[in-house]
């Protein structure tokens, strides 16, 4: 190695954030029995770590730090499946890793997490293998892995079209305040989808995001955000979910402008005035014995970065 040469990095740490759906419009089932999708997406500020250590040829190793029941500690974790990719496409099978996620997003919650962590592990593995991969190269991976990756590396608004990784960034100005209702026990995406299919005759006509919602986004009003947010799996979530009307109701009394299942579900999201109110409904909010745990969040925040 010359005097002058980078020394070779053993560890880099990745810091990702779970998501929220403003919007969520969903259109019929196609054949290959993904549901056509217009997604705007928010990043907000609740986080998983990835971290990633050099390990000896091809050895590709995860721990999990705490405990996270249902989060898979082998090959089928979504973050072990991303490095797999990114080595095979980009980089050598002798490239090893030692994997560590840190989770703070919900599992199964309808907020991305094992999306976040694959998408964590790509940046990660790119860096630590310093591979001579382009930011377009990494989303088109993210998209192999599924459907929400992409928006975790990208972060900030954005519109998500085809299967709701085809991202588009949506302008947005200031912060928007958040509570999340949390739930004991999470939620199948394929799942809900399913029962949307059982619940819905979609409509034919285009699946479009709502003009309002661009212009409330524009300006950072949350009361105008407040009155266009909307999801249309809300109603598969809480048919196989019905304690979670009661949650979102909790929610609205409890002053939140606008209450919805994010994503598949079951977290609910809280849209508040200011981060006063913000505070205010997650402290009587955190009191209801239906709610498991609540989190304080602001959105938008980047997407996937090093940390270290
Ligand atoms: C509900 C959302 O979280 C909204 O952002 C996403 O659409 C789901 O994204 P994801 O979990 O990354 O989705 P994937 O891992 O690609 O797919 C999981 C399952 O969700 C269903 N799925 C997902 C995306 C999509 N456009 N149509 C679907 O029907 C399919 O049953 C699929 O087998
Ligand atoms: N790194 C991971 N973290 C969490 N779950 C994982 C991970 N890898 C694989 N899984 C599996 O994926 C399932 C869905 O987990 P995840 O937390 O991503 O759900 P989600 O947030 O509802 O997803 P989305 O909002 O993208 O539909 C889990 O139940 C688990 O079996």
């Amino acid at each position: 190695m010359s005097a002058d040469a980078e020394p070779e990095l053993e560890l880099v740490r990745v810091r990702v954030p779970a998501k929220i759906n403003l919007a969520l419009r969903v259109g019929p089932r196609s054949e290959d029995g993904y549901h056509p999708l217009v997604n705007v997406f928010q990043a907000v500020s609740l986080f998983d770590d990835v971290t990633a250590e050099t390990a000896p040829g091809g050895e590709v190793g995860l721990q999990l730090v705490g405990e996270q029941p249902g989060v898979p500690a082998d090959e089928d974790n979504l973050a072990v499946r991303a490095v797999r990719l990114l080595a095979a496409e980009h980089g050598d099978p002798g490239l090893g890793v030692r994997l560590t996620l840190r989770k703070t997003i919900p599992v199964a919650g309808g907020m991305a997490g094992g999306s976040a962590d694959a998408a964590g592990a790509l940046l990660a593995c790119s860096v630590l293998w310093d591979l001579d991969v382009q930011p377009d190269q990494l989303t088109a991976l993210a998209a192999r892995l599924g459907a929400d990756v992409p928006f975790a590396l990208l972060g900030g608004t954005a519109i998500g079209t085809g299967r709701g990784d085809v991202l588009a960034p949506v302008l947005s100005r200031g912060t928007f305040h958040w509570v999340l209702g949390l739930s004991a026990q999470g939620l199948s995406t394929p799942r809900v989808f399913a029962r949307f299919d059982e619940l819905s005759t979609p409509a034919e006509e285009p699946l479009e995001v709502p003009d309002a919602l661009m212009e409330a986004l524009r300006t950072g009003r949350a009361e105008a955000l407040a009155g266009v947010v909307g999801n249309d799996l809300q109603a598969a979530a809480l048919d196989l979910r019905p304690d979670l009307a009661d949650v979102l109701e909790r929610g609205r009394r409890l002053g939140a402008l606008a209450a919805l299942v994010s994503g598949s579900g079951p977290t609910c999201a809280f849209l508040c005035a200011d981060e006063s109110a913000a505070i205010d409904v997650s402290t009587k909010l955190g009191r209801e014995p239906a709610v498991h745990a609540v989190r304080r969040v602001h959105g938008p925040v980047e997407g996937a970065r090093l940390i270290s």
